[in-house]
C-alpha cells in the first residue's frame, strides 16, 4: 500500500550546499499496515519455521555447540553484505591466532561483529533491556579495531551521514540530522520495550529494522548493527532460545530488493512490501537453519560411529570430535585446553581422527599446526560462497 512518506524532510546545508534529510514519525505505522491474508500467511509461515529451529537448540542433542558457529555464520555473511571478504574458515582461522595467508583486517571485522552479539546477549541476559546504551555499547564493540577509528565506535553520530552517492547532494538517502537522533532513538526504545503497547515480537523485529536503518544512528556499522538487533530482539522477546538464526544470508542474496524496500517505506510508507520481504526472508533462513543442523548433526552422528569403532583409541578421540564441534579449525593446543586430555593424547587422536578422513591439517607445519573438522566446515559454509 502507498502512503505519504512516514516522516518529514528538512532542509539542511553542509558545505554551501542545501539537502532534504528524512526525519522519520516514530513507530507504529500509520496509517495502521494492511494485513491481507497473503501477509498473514507470511507472517504465520515464518513463525512456524523460527519454532523449528528453536526446537533444535531445545530438542537435538549436541545442538548447543552449533551455536558456536551459527553465530559466526551470521557474522560472516552480515558482514559480506558490505563487502567484507572474509570467509568462515579465515574468521575460523583468524580466531585461533593470525594464521599466514588470513586477510587479517577483514577476519578482524568479522570477529567483532561476533563479539558485539555476544556482548548484546550478555547484557540482555545481565537484564538490561533493548536499549540505545546496549546498541551503543555493541556499536563500541564491533568498531573497535584500526579500521573503526574516526568512527565514534559506542557513540550516536554527531554528523551528518548520507547513503549512496558522494556527498548528501546527490545521496540516494539522507538519514535525519545529527541533532534529531537522540529523539528518534528514544521513540524507537520506547517502541523495542513495547510501548506504548505490546507489538508481536516478529513483526516489531521487521519494522524496527527500517526504522534503525532510517535514523542511520551510528556513522558506520548501521547495517550490521541493525542486522544483529533482530536476532537480539527475536531472543530477547523469547521467540528464539539462542542467537540460532542467520537472516543475513536471505538479506545478501537479495541484496538489491532490500535496500530498495528500504527506500520504498521512506518514499512512499510501502510497509506492506517491506514485511513480505522481511517475512519470508526469516521463513527461508530458519528453514535453512533447520537443515544446516540436521545435515550437521546426521555428520556428527556418522563420524562419531566411526570413531567408536577404533576400539581402545576411541574415547579421547570422541572427546576431541565433541570439542571439534564447538571450534571445528583449531590447533591441538586449543584441543587440549578443551578436552582437559594431555597433549600427546590430543595428538594421538587427531592423528587417528586424520586417518580416518575426519579431520586434515591445513598449514603444512611442523608446530603450531591447525587442523580442520573439513566436512563439517564445508556444510556450514555451503551457502556463504554463493555470488551476492
Ligand atoms: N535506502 C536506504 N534506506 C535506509 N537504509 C538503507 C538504505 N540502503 C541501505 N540501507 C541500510 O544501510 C546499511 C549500510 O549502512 P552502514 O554503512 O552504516 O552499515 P555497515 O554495517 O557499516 O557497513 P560498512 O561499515 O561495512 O560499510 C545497509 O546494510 C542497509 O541496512
Amino acid at each position: 500500500m502507498h502512503r505519504s512518506a512516514p516522516g518529514r524532510y528538512v532542509t539542511v546545508t553542509t558545505a554551501g550546499e542545501p539537502f532534504s534529510a528524512f526525519v522519520p514519525v516514530p513507530l507504529p505505522p500509520e496509517p495502521p499496515v494492511v494485513w491481507s491474508a497473503a501477509l498473514r500467511w507470511r507472517f504465520d509461515a515464518a513463525l512456524v519455521a523460527l519454532g523449528r529451529l528453536d526446537a533444535v537448540t531445545a530438542l537435538l542433542p549436541n545442538a548447543a555447540l552449533l551455536l558456536y558457529s551459527f553465530v559466526r555464520k551470521e557474522a560472516v555473511l552480515s558482514s559480506q553484505i558490505e563487502g567484507t571478504q572474509s570467509s568462515l574458515a579465515d574468521l575460523l582461522l583468524y580466531e585461533i591466532d593470525e594464521q599466514p595467508g588470513v586477510p587479517v583486517d577483514d577476519a578482524r571485522e568479522v570477529s567483532r561483529c561476533v563479539a558485539a552479539l555476544e556482548r548484546g546477549l550478555k547484557k540482555l541476559r545481565g537484564g538490561l533491556p533493548l536499549c540505545t546504551r546496549l546498541l551503543c555499547e555493541m556499536h563500541e564493540v564491533l568498531l573497535t579495531h584500526p579500521g573503526g577509528r574516526g568512527k565514534t565506535p559506542g557513540e550516536v553520530r554527531r554528523s551528518q551521514v548520507w547513503i549512496g552517492g558522494t556527498r548528501p547532494g546527490n545521496a540516494v538517502f539522507v538519514p535525519p540530522p545529527a541533532d534529531a537522533v537522540p529523539a528518534c532513538l528514544a521513540a524507537l526504545e520506547r517502541f523495542l520495550n513495547d510501548e506504548p503497547e505490546p507489538v508481536p515480537p516478529l513483526i516489531k523485529a521487521a519494522l524496527v529494522h527500517v526504522q534503525f536503518e532510517t535514523i542511520h544512528p551510528f556513522l558506520d556499522g548501521n547495517g550490521r548493527i541493525g542486522r544483529l538487533l533482530i536476532v537480539l530482539q527475536l531472543v530477547a522477546d523469547g521467540v528464539l532460545r539462542e542467537p540460532m538464526l542467520y537472516p543475513s544470508l536471505f538479506f545478501k542474496t537479495h541484496r538489491a530488493l532490500y535496500y530498495e524496500l528500504l527506500n520504498e517505506v521512506r518514499l512512499r510508507g510501502d510497509w506492506e512490501r517491506w514485511l513480505d520481504f522481511f517475512a519470508e526472508g526469516i521463513e527461508a533462513s530458519a528453514t535453512q537453519g533447520v537443515s544446516t543442523a540436521n545435515a550437521l548433526l546426521a555428520l556428527v552422528n556418522a563420524d562419531r560411529d566411526r570413531i567408536a569403532r577404533l576400539g581402545r583409541a576411541a574415547a579421547s578421540a570422541l572427546a576431541v570430535h565433541q570439542a571439534l564441534q564447538r571450534q571445528p579449525i583449531a590447533t591441538s593446543a586449543a584441543l587440549v585446553k578443551a578436552t582437559r586430555l594431555t597433549p600427546a593424547t590430543v595428538n594421538k587422536s587427531l592423528a587417528h581422527l586424520e586417518r580416518i578422513g575426519i579431520v586434515g591439517e591445513v598449514t603444512n607445519r611442523q608446530r603450531g599446526r591447525v587442523f580442520s573438522y573439513r566436512r563439517y566446515v564445508e556444510e556450514l559454509a555451503a551457502e556463504l560462497d554463493a555470488p551476492a
